[in-house]
């Protein structure tokens, strides 16, 4: 297809550099780095495999064992989501209290509220993960504090459904702190800060998170007051029409915002070294060197372009195809354009091509696992219902008609996506023997990697990212929506 973006043209070699995979040694050294600074000694990346990239266990482990926990490289929260749950923008742990998180939901729903978020084209979910959370307690201080109104979300729009037949009165002294459900209090969350930046969007549990989202990404993508961003108008166009068609835009362009903050980081540091350049083009030289080393996290994830790698929808008739593959690159070129208007950064433009931004996404697409975690909520009505008797049944009045006002709802887990740079070195297998399992203890974003039966030091550590159980024809049938065909032992004995 020939490209639609005269960025790509413009800066073809730069592209062409950013887009030449790194030699097999120099990603090894990266991740060898990378699992030297997070103290994880039992696991290696390596790329010799018949798939590209893969992880070995360095170490024996026994079965139910913890093989690694990753932190979340980019990840977001989906936008419908955010009704049902208030999270860290950052670690993406339940925040705020058990009142808030019921008062907030009940509020919502009171007045009809829905997330304009209907029209995804394609999606990026990956292998959903089965999670138990509970929660967890980190209060800090000195820092601003939410007034739990501003939670209600500016990221929302309203309609005339009301279907909560609590009082309004009842859930707003929720939301103002002043109603206290029955023992609440043993199930503490860190409490709700609110972003930086002022956009009335983000919400922290630590001003430890807020700082590092800000850092990360979040200064050039903030509608609030002292965000970085050119122009915080086209900003705001750039999430709306990211949240009315596809919200992994929203991640895309935490990638590209991501790398253009890493850029100029090492860029002040090198200046801070060395004033002076004498040749222009020595100068723009060494800015590639930079931007390069600022795009290596994505330089070293497995990529294909997004609209060359999608699935095509089963409403979509093979002949549709090419015409359908055309309208993804549109989709996406018009969402770089708006974020072009919002970000841009003449020093980064080869991040702006659409060549760039088609392997981001599809990073995303190939590799991204889903963000779960599961709410507290559940833990608050199990912990009533295994009070003794009396407890039981004076706490029960009071929190019963809060249960049944949240309906079926009651407990939904924070959901999203997120591309984590180890978890996503694991290939699959039919036969795997580990497994991404969040234990009662894994409270936040992070990948949790469960061996799921013993494995010997050097032996590949595999997980399946379908049932595993499903007829071999399926399990292929599902993996091409992954994009490959599966070459695991299991389908190789298996295959006709
Ligand atoms: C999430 S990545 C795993 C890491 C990847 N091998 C890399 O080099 O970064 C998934 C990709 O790895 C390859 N892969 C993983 N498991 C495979 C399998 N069982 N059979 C064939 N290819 C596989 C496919 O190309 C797939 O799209």
């Amino acid at each position: 297809m020939k490209s639609i973006c005269p960025i790509d043209e413009l800066c073809a070699t730069q592209v062409a550099a950013l887009l030449q995979p790194p030699p097999p040694h120099l990603v090894e050294e990266y991740f060898e780095h990378l699992l030297t600074t997070k103290k994880c000694h039992a696991i290696k990346v390596k790329q010799n495999g018949e798939f590209g990239k893969g992880v070995y266990a360095n170490m024996d482990f026994r079965e139910e064992e913890l093989i690694l926990k990753d932190e979340i490289l980019l990840g977001h929260q989906h936008h419908s989501n955010k009704l049902d749950c208030l999270v860290c923008s950052y670690c993406f742990r339940f925040i705020g209290s058990i009142e808030l998180q019921l008062g907030r939901k009940l509020y919502l729903q009171n007045l009809g509220v829905s997330m304009d978020n209907e029209g995804d084209v394609a999606t990026s979910a990956h292998t959903s993960e089965d999670c138990c959370n509970t929660v967890s307690s980190d209060e800090e201080n000195d820092i601003s504090y939410v007034n739990n109104h501003e939670i209600m979300g500016d990221c929302v729009s309203f309609s005339s459904k009301t279907e909560v037949p609590l009082p309004q009165g009842v859930v707003e002294s929720l939301l103002n702190g002043e109603l206290k459900l029955p023992y609440s209090n043993k199930l503490p969350l860190p409490s709700a800060i609110s972003c930086p930046g002022e956009c009335g969007e983000g919400y922290y549990c630590s001003k430890l998170c807020a700082d590092f989202d800000w850092e990360s990404s979040h200064s050039l993508l903030c509608t609030g007051k002292t965000s970085e961003s050119l122009s915080r108008e086209a900003l705001s166009k750039f999430i709306q029409h990211a949240n009315e068609t596809n919200d992994i835009f929203l991640l895309a362009a935490k990638a590209i915002s991501f790398t253009t903050l890493r850029y100029r980081k090492l860029k002040s540091t090198r200046l801070k070294e060395q004033e002076k350049h004498t040749t222009s083009d020595e100068l723009d030289q060494s800015n590639l060197s930079l931007l390069l080393e600022a795009w290596k996290p994505m330089s070293v994830a497995y990529k294909r372009r997004w609209w060359d790698c999608i699935a095509l929808p089963d409403d979509i008739d093979c002949s549709d195809e090419v015409a359908f593959r055309m309208q993804i690159k549109e989709l996406a070129f018009t969402s770089l354009q708006l974020l072009k208007e919002a970000i841009f950064d003449k020093e980064c433009e080869p991040l702006f091509s659409l060549e760039i931004y088609g392997h981001i996404i599809g990073i995303f697409e190939l590799n991204n696992l889903d963000l779960v975690v599961e709410s507290p909520m559940e833990d608050y009505f199990s912990y009533i219902d295994g009070l003794p008797h009396p407890e039981k049944i004076q706490a029960g009045k009071i929190a019963r008609p809060f249960l049944e006002a949240l309906g079926d709802d009651y407990s939904v887990c924070c959901q999203g996506t997120a591309f984590y740079p180890l978890q996503s070195c694991i290939n699959h297998s039919c036969c795997p023997n580990a497994k991404a399992f969040k234990r009662e203890e894994d409270r936040d974003g992070q990948a949790t990697i469960i061996s799921a039966r013993p494995i010997c030091k050097g032996e590949e550590v595999t997980i399946s990212y379908i049932d595993e159980n499903l007829p071999f024809e399926v399990r292929q049938a599902l993996l091409a929506d992954y994009g490959f065909e599966c070459r695991c032992s299991k389908c190789l004995e298996e295959e006709p």
